[in-house]
């Protein structure tokens, strides 16, 4: 088993604690690496600082949102006339990601405004991922773009893994990368094997929860060992970020990687 592959998000890991203690509770629980969807609220001196006196290494993180229940609430990347907005918001990742070890960034799509195509959406976010991966480049950052499942995230336009992997084939740049969630595939998809092998070459990060709870991986339907194992013959050698919620407490719930182990 290889622990060190996998990283703590800690946005839903040990959220028994405030924020800047949960730094110190992942090292304590051997892992070596975190990720987080929004650092934002916290400076970025605060989080080079509780990194560093942990000893951690911050592998993702997501492009900034607008408000909760306004149409930016999941990224401004598939909003016509958003441009502006969607950059900002890159920027800003970018600003944490080159401070912060950098992490991939992942480009927040948005969900399908109304009125609009959804072709119309593609080719905005298209677009606007070029811009951000000529950005990313410059600033020596890769970027991901992610599927959610339909159930969790309502109208989210990049919804199969298939969709995620044509935007990256449509930008085209070596920055630009397919986030592959195992539970939102599971949710949404299935076939698990098929689609990690098919996407293999552009997939640039993986994160895991079981379904249908997403909870620890073991607490449901998706057999973690294949998968794993799976990951390890395709040559996958990026970071697996544990984005789940702990059914009975964080530390309680960490023997799974015992149970399931790493890659081989
Ligand atoms: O919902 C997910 O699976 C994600 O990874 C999003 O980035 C939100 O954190
Ligand atoms: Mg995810």
């Amino acid at each position: 088993m290889n622990a060190a592959r996998f990283a703590a998000n800690i946005g839903w890991l040990f959220t028994e604690v405030p924020i800047e203690r949960r730094f110190e509770a992942a090292a304590a629980a051997g892992f070596t690496a975190v990720e987080h969807a929004q650092p934002y609220s916290m400076p970025l001196s605060r989080w080079r600082a509780l990194l560093d006196a942990a000893g951690l290494r911050l592998v993702l993180v997501n492009t900034p949102v607008g408000e909760p229940g306004s149409p930016a609430a999941t990224g401004w990347g598939c909003l016509p006339e958003q441009a502006g907005q969607f950059r900002v918001s890159v920027e800003r990742a970018l600003d944490y990601a080159v401070a912060l070890d950098r992490p991939l960034v992942q480009l927040r799509a948005g969900v399908l405004p109304p009125g609009v195509s959804r072709d119309a959406a593609l080719t905005c976010f298209i677009a606007n991922a070029h811009w951000a991966a000529e950005r990313a480049a410059e600033a020596g950052v890769r970027l991901t773009v992610e599927a959610l499942n339909p159930r969790d995230a309502p109208g989210y336009l990049i919804d199969t893994q298939e969709l995620a992997a044509a935007v990256v084939a449509a930008v085209g740049h070596r920055h630009l990368g397919v986030q592959f969630d195992v539970y939102h595939c599971q949710v949404a998809q299935g076939d698990l094997t098929t689609r990690l092998t098919a996407l293999r070459e552009v997939i640039a990060h993986v994160q895991i929860a079981d379904a249908p709870g997403r909870a620890e991986p073991g607490s449901g339907e998706i057999r973690f060992q294949h998968v794993l194992s799976t990951l390890g013959e395709l040559g996958y050698e990026g970071w697996i970020g544990c984005e789940y919620r702990p059914a009975a407490g964080t530390v309680a719930g960490l023997g799974w990687r015992e149970r399931i182990g790493g890659l081989p």
